[in-house]
């Protein structure tokens, strides 16, 4: 029987939503340190929501272009075992954050075409994992989490040596598809599961999880 499918929920602001998240099957849980997100939690929150997280959820901490003050101040206040990277950090900035802090690092690539697939190869070597998402469009305010998808047959066919995990416009509705067209292994989603932007919704983390299942 083939592995089943790993599922992230990022963005969890609440205790409820990170209960739910749980209590769903969530295999990892993502704090996003963004403030123009509405999905941004202080360090304080994201310390009180990480304490109750148990083992085996893995939690991820999602920061954009962060310094190294604010990294340490994070690893410091927050119990987390994965970064996630979701600016523009170069490979050298990954490599360099990875030794620093000694915890797996996950970049975000975005993709909208074929030429972005070389973007994330210069990627490979330096990150524990990779999360392929969409690229933003030129105006957004947020760097993800705006529920758009890209071509997934772009990822047809393609294997990498590292593991990676596929985001960008995920609902109940279309996460067996992507999963099918793409062959991921792991999948991330925040406004797929919401009722309204950063409120995640317990029915519809529960429905993405089934989905995943009949992939
Ligand atoms: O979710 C945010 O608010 C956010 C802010 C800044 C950078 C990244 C952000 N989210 C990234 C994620 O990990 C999302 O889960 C991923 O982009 C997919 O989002 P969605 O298309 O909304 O499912």
């Amino acid at each position: 029987m083939p592995d089943a499918v790993k599922v992230k929920f990022c963005g969890l602001a609440t205790g409820q939503a990170v209960a739910d998240a749980v209590q769903s099957g969530a295999d990892y849980v993502g704090f996003v340190f963004f403030p123009p997100s509405p999905r941004n939690v202080t360090l304080e929150q994201a310390a009180a929501l990480a304490s109750n997280v148990p083992a085996g959820v893995t939690k991820v901490a999602l920061t954009v272009d962060a310094d190294d003050s604010a990294l340490d101040a994070l690893i410091a206040q927050v119990a987390i075992d994965m970064l996630q990277l979701h600016g523009h950090e170069s490979p050298a900035r990954v490599a360099e954050i990875r030794a620093l802090y000694g915890i797996p690092v996950m970049k975000a690539v975005g993709l909208a075409d074929r030429a972005d697939l070389d973007n994330l190869e210069a990627y490979l070597t330096v990150a524990d994992q990779i999360l392929v998402d969409a690229k933003p469009p030129k105006d957004a305010v947020l760097p993800g989490g705006n529920g758009l998808s890209f071509d997934w047959r772009l990822l047809q066919g393609r294997q990498w040596p590292c593991p990676w995990m596929l985001a960008g416009g995920l609902t109940p509705q279309n996460v067996s598809e992507a999963i099918r067209l793409t062959g991921a292994g792991q999948v991330d989603v925040s406004s797929g599961v919401e009722r309204a932007p950063g409120e995640k919704d317990a029915a519809l983390m529960s429905a993405f999880i089934q989905a995943t299942k009949t992939a």
